[in-house]
């Protein structure tokens, strides 16, 4: 079952494509990564999601119904990259404000803030103002503000941008508790080692089109070369190129192989064995979500360049 369904999304500006033509499913309860370089158009699909622009064409189904901006935001959390809070405003009582805002009563906003306050040790910060945080502590307050209303659908832009290994930990533990208890999770961000750790499923955009989709684990098997590492105790001499492989590095006690088409791994093993190798480790290598980013996005630059419809 999916929490969100994008169908053949287009917004074009002036000058440029900024989605163009896309569609993907998002499963409930998933952590599910958008990714991109800079420029790709995540921000405005988010937009889009989020009910902050509409599309020029294509259809946006959130849990099984036409999405519904009005009736259907207070179901989303949303934590963008700009972090939008009240600079001036006194913590506790913007909290507060905000999660009435996302629907909750007087008294059920004060018990879900005192939660997360306490939760996150942040029970002194009540009364100071946003301006007197740091930015790591900003973007603590601005994660619980987003989730404390546990809405169905959570939207997270970089939300670790900015944080120490102790709090990125505390809320990464957040994210995965979330999503057990049946929240959808958006993750943006170009680190693709927190993708790796984090996302159950992940798309990838370029240029305003979609290049990838599928689970973590489905990707890899998709883009990887066949490459095994072999390792011994003792050093390995004298392995030259054979028919079933390729040897693209040669340590003194291990070498990296690339392996022919089909063929068979057991046949590999066997044959290093009657050459009396003594093997202690054999395994695949699988390309990271880095080295895939990086390729199939390789020749775009920086920062994509307008261009015209
Ligand atoms: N309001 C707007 N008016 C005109 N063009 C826009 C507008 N918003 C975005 N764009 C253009 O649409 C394209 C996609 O932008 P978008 O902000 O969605 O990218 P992004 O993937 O979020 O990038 P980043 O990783 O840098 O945040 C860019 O070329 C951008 O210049």
């Amino acid at each position: 079952m999916h929490l969100l369904q994008l169908e053949n999304i287009k917004k074009y500006f002036a000058t440029q494509k900024a989605v163009d033509d896309i569609s993907f499913n998002i499963p409930k309860g998933s952590i599910f990564g958008l990714l991109g370089p800079n420029g790709a158009g995540k921000t405005t699909l988010l937009r889009m999601i989020t009910g902050i622009f509409y599309q020029d064409s294509g259809q946006i189904i959130f849990n099984g119904k036409p999405y519904q901006p009005e009736d259907d935001s207070v179901n989303i959390g949303y934590m963008p990259e700009e972090r939008g809070l009240y600079k001036k405003m006194k913590i506790g009582e913007q909290a507060l404000y905000l999660a009435q805002l996302k629907g909750l009563s007087k008294s059920e906003a004060l018990a879900k803030v005192q939660y997360w306050f306490e939760k996150f040790e942040m029970q002194s910060w009540w009364h100071k103002k946003v301006e007197d945080l740091s930015k790591g502590m900003q973007q603590k307050l601005q994660f619980v503000i987003t989730v404390l209303h546990e809405p169905k659908l959570i939207i997270l832009d970089e939300p670790f941008s900015g944080l120490d290994p102790v709090n990125a930990n505390l809320i990464k533990d957040e994210i995965f508790r979330l999503a057990q208890n049946g929240s959808t999770i958006i993750f943006s961000t170009h680190r693709m080692e927190q993708v790796e750790e984090i996302c159950d499923h992940i798309i990838l955009v370029n240029k305003g089109k979609k290049i990838l989709d599928g689970t973590v684990q489905q990707v890899k098997q998709a883009h990887k070369e066949n490459l095994y590492s072999i390792s011994s105790n003792k050093p390995l001499a004298n392995i030259e190129h054979h028919s079933m492989f390729t040897v693209i590095e040669h340590n003194q006690h291990q070498l990296l192989l690339q392996l022919q088409p089909n063929t068979n791994t057991n046949d590999v093993l066997q044959w290093f064995i009657q050459q009396g190798v003594q093997i202690n480790e054999f395994k695949e290598l699988l390309p990271s979500l880095n080295d895939i980013f990086i390729k199939l996005v390789e020749g775009t630059s920086k920062a994509r360049q307008f261009q015209n419809i």
